[in-house]
């Protein structure tokens, strides 16, 4: 479970995060929507302690992200916005480097990473460096990465940004199998489509504070629309940056 409590952060002037809030819970793919510069990434990068929050706090399974980064850590797969894959190793040395960073080794590493090489349909490019990988590669490759340690929760930051139609299959249907396997699912878009395509709940982000949370129908009869997209252009004041 994910929890963001009063979350607020500034670079400067500019206030990128002002006051979100959500609780994330296990077997559940919650959807982080916003426009484009709405703090979706940030509150990802506070929620995996790459940026410190100026005030609030978060909790990855009741660890708190701050006080006690590295163990949050452990309890966390991530998928961040920059891929930052290294050119020089394979798709398969990525995963194996990984793992072994969270303390696997051997054959059940060897079987993980071999699994994880089916399950994202990675045989064709699991042994060839990363150097020149297209963009659904790169994301297959830091999604094998992310995954490795079979971490409890998953936070992933437009895992679908610049894919086809097969490789935004794919990663729909893993990201169900994770709910189903009981596990905490995060993902943030700005496509609405996505989001309502795969999230079992949405907590919708604008100019940095959360301006709703509910289920895909609960967030439709609050604004009495019809449609989901017309429940978000209300919800958010505007259709700006909302389209694909
Ligand atoms: N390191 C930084 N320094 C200065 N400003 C930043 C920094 N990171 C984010 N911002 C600003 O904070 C605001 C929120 O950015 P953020 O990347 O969190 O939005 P987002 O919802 O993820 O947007 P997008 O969908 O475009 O990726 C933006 O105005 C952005 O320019």
């Amino acid at each position: 479970m994910i929890e963001a409590r009063n979350l607020h952060k500034r670079f400067g002037r500019v206030t990128a995060v002002e006051d979100v809030s959500f609780t994330a819970e296990d077997g559940v793919i919650t959807g982080l929507l916003g426009p484009n510069g709405a703090g979706k990434t940030t509150t990802m990068r506070m929620l995996y302690t790459l940026v410190r929050p100026d005030r609030g706090t978060a909790l990855v399974d009741g660890v708190d992200v701050v006080r006690r980064p590295e163990e949050a850590r452990r309890g966390l797969g991530v998928l961040p916005d920059a891929r930052g894959l290294y050119p020089r190793l394979t798709a398969r040395e990525h995963a194996r480097y990984f793992g072994e960073l969270h303390g696997l080794s051997g054959a059940a590493l060897d079987k993980r990473v071999d699994e994880l090489i089916d399950l994202l349909d990675m045989k064709d490019i699991a042994d060839r460096r990363t150097e020149g990988f297209s963009q659904g590669e790169r994301v297959k490759v830091a999604l094998a990465r992310a995954l490795v340690h079979g971490p409890r929760n998953v936070l992933l930051d437009e895992p679908t940004n610049g894919l086809d139609v097969m490789s935004t299959r794919a990663v729909r249907t893993l990201l169900r199998r994770l709910k189903a396997e009981g596990r905490c699912v995060v993902f943030s878009s700005h496509v609405m489509q996505e989001v309502a395509a795969l999230c079992d709940r949405i907590v919708v982000v604008a100019h940095g504070k959360v301006v709703a949370d509910g289920t895909p129908d609960a967030l439709r009869a609050s604004t009495g629309k019809d449609s989901l997209e017309e429940a978000f252009v209300a919800t958010i004041g505007s259709d700006q940056g909302l389209m694909q």
